[in-house]
């Protein structure tokens, strides 16, 4: 008999994503480079193939960011089960943000766990967390420092995340909510991070299945308390807005939620590629933007250009609100002698005949 249902799709999930990894990482490591965590595997065996041509290239090391919670333990325990039949060796990180009393001992019981189901190597990372840009933003800034260092440290060729298709579909939401186009409708990517590092195999899964797949396999799961406080805006639209949403469109929502993330990021990736090219006709022979040029650009291209010049002369990419390029924009489309207009980073844009000028005051 084979495995539970849940078991098969969490398993077959992560398997398409190690082999990605595999075809993706330098030395093309597969079945072939020997067992997960034989003699060989390990970075003892590393060293130039020239110097030893028998000697078997290092595995792979995929790391497996684990809370303990339902879906990145069902991620950890498809790891553990596919790694080992894939060449790959699995590892995994539990990050100890210390925001409750008592995470510090948490955090040591994710290690345990994790260890049980045969990965390795595994830690746990405490880090600081600020307060910069709300406690949600300061926990997520401090928990991926924390995963590129341990990736960094351990030479792991990709860190797994649990992020489900509900999850998705809550960011597509909350992007809705912000107002800011396209891009933040497109929701979480499969891969990102520096060289793809971050890949979420469950991206299409739903959050049932994972809690299904513990359950089934006797995992114990820890229950994060601020997935529940209503304090925090997410916990807020998965227990109020999403259940309402669903109530009254039915329960394709999620699913639909998911697909619009995708439709949007390619969108939003060919917008940005137009944009790109279009940048280079509407500067003048000084390099100067010239706003006739721009004015003749669809809108959704000409903004683009005027977000990308303003970040490049300083304004900072998370304090550059639609409003701001709204107001840019109008420079082009709604000229009537408007004066300079201040931008975040003290970054000042303003039309100076004919041309459109933004640079750092
Ligand atoms: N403390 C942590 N340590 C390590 N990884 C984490 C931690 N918190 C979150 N992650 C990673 O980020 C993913 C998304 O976390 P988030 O808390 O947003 O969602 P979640 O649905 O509650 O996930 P989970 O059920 O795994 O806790 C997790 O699945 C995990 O891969």
């Amino acid at each position: 008999m084979g495995p539970h249902p849940a078991v098969a799709a969490i398993r077959l999930a992560v398997r398409r994503v190690l082999h990605d990894i595999l075809t993706d990482h330098p030395l093309g490591a597969g079945p072939a480079a020997g067992p997960a965590a034989g003699p060989a595997a390990g970075p003892a065996a590393a060293g130039p193939a020239a110097e030893h041509p028998r000697a078997r290239p290092p595995s792979p090391l995929v790391l497996v960011a684990c809370s303990g919670g339902a879906d990145s333990m069902a991620l950890a325990s498809a790891l553990a089960f596919e790694a080992p039949r894939l060449g790959v060796r699995a590892g995994g990180v539990t990050i100890d943000h210390g925001l409750q009393s008592g995470s510090d001992l948490r955090a040591e019981e994710v290690v345990l766990r994790l260890r049980a189901l045969g990965l390795d190597p595994v830690e746990a990372a405490a880090v600081t967390v600020g307060r910069a840009g709300g406690p949600e933003a300061a926990a997520r800034d401090a928990r991926y420092a924390a995963l590129d260092a341990a990736a960094a440290r351990h030479g792991a060729a990709a860190v797994l995340l649990g992020h489900t298709r509900d999850d998705q579909a809550e960011t597509v939401l909350l992007g809705l909510a912000r107002g800011s186009g396209i891009r933040s409708l497109s929701g979480m990517a499969a891969v990102s991070g520096a060289d793809g590092r971050y890949r979420r195999p469950f991206l299409q899964l739903d959050r049932q299945t994972a809690r299904k797949a513990c359950l089934v396999q006797s995992l114990p799961v820890w229950d994060d308390p601020h997935n529940t406080d209503p304090a925090y805006t997410r916990s807020r639209l998965r227990h109020e807005g999403l259940p309402a949403l669903e109530k009254a469109l039915g329960k394709g929502v999620v699913e639909a939620l998911a697909r619009t993330a995708q439709l949007s990021r390619d969108d939003a990736d060919a917008l940005d590629s137009w944009a790109r090219q279009a940048e280079t006709g509407v500067r003048d022979a000084n390099g100067r933007l010239e706003c006739a040029k721009l004015y003749a650009l669809p809108p959704a291209v000409r903004r683009r250009i005027l977000r990308r010049v303003a970040i490049e002369a300083g304004a900072p990419a998370g304090a550059l609100f639609a409003r701001h390029i709204e107001e840019i924009d109008r420079l082009i489309t709604g000229w009537r002698g408007q004066g300079a207009i201040n931008l975040p980073g003290r970054v000042v844009a303003q039309r100076q005949g004919g041309r459109l000028v933004i640079r750092q005051g």
